[in-house]
């Protein structure tokens, strides 16, 4: 592993790394803060998912995340969205919304991106795998992320309830088998056969959730992708059915920007770092 940049913020560090990664067969990048509780103990990891077109950076550069997780003595993980490099096929026409910067954090098992778009396994293995390995982290860990990065993270902890103590999203992609964003992603990622396309939809995953895990959602009114590409009323209407309690919220007036993650991604690191800490229970019941 290499280490990119080591800059102080907020009494800890923001760092950002290179390595290897045998799943996704490419170099990956990733950053992570560390908060100043690091220089005494172990801390808990707050992994979070970008959306369509970011890196690892755009998150650290824009949410200001870092004095909150100063606060609260968490540590923030931040992968890339996709792998890359020379070799790493792209979309056809080099579209925003698949290929490069558009992993979905699936594992791929069509021609010719299932030999490096492992996205799904970079994120539930073999990342916090290096991650325990390398830093003063504690095995307690939450998942959050945005748009692309919601779908991810919620589909993640919902296949992995073991692994998280919490789950969040701002605007996520709720089912991505019912916009064109997750339709095009699937189809060529996975196949045209919809059978294939299940476990990696949030809504469709909710609906045989055996265990609860404390899940807080965050939209904005006014975001433009809402519609036509977001459809939360997919996955509120599974939650009403199955009685999930998951805390959905709507901001009036906020969009789709990183302007409206920075407004909110006080509350979120709050919120996972409860769990995180044992303040509140997680109590996960059979429903
Ligand atoms: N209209 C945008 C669509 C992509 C977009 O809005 N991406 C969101 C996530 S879905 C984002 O976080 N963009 C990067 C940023 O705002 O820093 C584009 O073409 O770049």
């Amino acid at each position: 592993m290499e280490l990119i940049s080591d800059i102080k913020c907020f009494g800890g560090k923001q760092l950002r790394y290179k390595h290897q990664s045998v799943v996704n067969q490419c170099e990956m990048v990733f950053s992570i803060f560390l908060p100043p509780q690091c220089d005494e103990r172990l801390v808990p990891v707050i992994y979070w998912l970008s959306g369509l077109t970011c890196t690892d950076e755009n998150f650290v550069t824009k949410a200001g995340a870092q004095r909150y997780a100063a606060e609260h003595g968490v540590a923030i993980v931040c992968p890339d969205t996709s792998p890359r490099g020379n070799n790493v096929p792209d979309d056809k026409e080099g579209a925003y919304d698949f290929g490069l910067g558009a992993g979905f954090y699936v594992n791929a098992s069509q021609e010719p991106f299932n030999q490096h778009y492992q996205m799904y396994d970079y994120v539930v293995s073999e990342l916090p795998k290096l991650i325990r390995q390398t830093f003063p982290v504690s095995g307690k860990a939450s998942i959050m992320g945005h748009s692309m990065g919601g779908h991810g993270a919620l589909t993640i902890a919902l296949k992995n309830t073991e692994q998280y103590l919490s789950v969040s999203a701002f605007a996520p992609i709720c089912s991505p088998m019912h916009c064109p964003w997750g339709e095009k992603a699937l189809t060529n990622y996975l196949s045209s056969d919809i059978a294939s396309w299940f476990e990696y939809d949030a809504s469709e995953l909710l609906k045989v959730a055996n265990l609860y895990l404390p899940m807080l959602i965050d939209q904005g009114s006014d975001d433009s992708f809402l519609k036509e590409q977001l459809k939360p009323h997919y996955l509120l209407n599974v939650a009403d059915a199955v009685h999930y309690p998951l805390k959905y919220r709507e901001q009036p007036g906020y969009d789709h920007s990183y302007y409206f993650i920075a407004s909110f991604i006080g509350e979120h690191i709050q919120f996972h770092a409860s769990y995180l800490y044992g303040i509140s229970d997680k109590s996960p019941v059979l429903i």
